[in-house]
């Protein structure tokens, strides 16, 4: 199935967290299923924080990317586009806040699923469950926004 992430412009898709482009990154794929959006992605042993458990920042960053992809798809879907379709929708972080309810074991795949809760303007706000093993283990709440065209001076694409 096509990812969201694979109709990012190739001017945005250097992002550590799901840029294709980016060949030391974790190049993340989220996809919807039903009204949920969900990325899946199998740490490696050296994202390790205690041994035996996944490093935090990794689970923010995952969190990250998958709300700001679900974001644009979620505004794609509101409006009737295509997510391929001109003029391309991206979406920054503005907030990016995880509660991390329980040690996440890195054993295997880890499944996010994400629910959109907001739509309002240019500002997408998405949760989003850290599952491991079955059990949620961290929880994430982001607020996206639209990317100005002006984004730190370059051309939003
Ligand atoms: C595109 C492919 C790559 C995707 C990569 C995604 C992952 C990333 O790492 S992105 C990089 C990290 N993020 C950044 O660098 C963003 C830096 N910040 C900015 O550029 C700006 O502050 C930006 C764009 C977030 C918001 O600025 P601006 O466009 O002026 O927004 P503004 O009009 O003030 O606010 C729009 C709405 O968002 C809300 N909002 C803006 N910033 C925040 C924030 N920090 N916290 C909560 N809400 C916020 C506002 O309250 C407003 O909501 P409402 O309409 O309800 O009042």
């Amino acid at each position: 199935m096509e990812a969201f992430q694979d109709h990012y412009d190739d001017a945005v898709a250097h992002c550590y967290g799901c840029g294709r482009n980016n060949e030391h990154g974790h190049q993340i794929k989220t996809c919807w299923e039903g009204e949920e959006t969900v990325t899946r992605f199998t740490p490696e042993p050296y994202h390790t924080a205690i041994p035996g458990f996944v490093y935090g920042g990794l689970i923010a960053s995952l969190v990250d990317c998958h709300s700001t992809g679900s974001a644009a798809a979620a505004m794609y879907r509101q409006q009737n586009r295509e997510l391929g379709s001109q003029p391309p929708m991206r979406f920054v972080t503005g907030s990016l806040h995880v509660d991390y309810l329980k040690p996440t074991p890195l054993d295997g795949a880890l499944e996010l699923r994400g629910r959109i809760v907001e739509i309002k303007g240019r500002k997408v706000v998405v949760e989003t469950d850290v599952i491991a093993c079955g059990e949620v283990t961290a929880r994430g709440r982001v607020v996206a926004v639209q990317m100005p065209a002006d984004f730190g001076g370059a051309k939003a694409a």
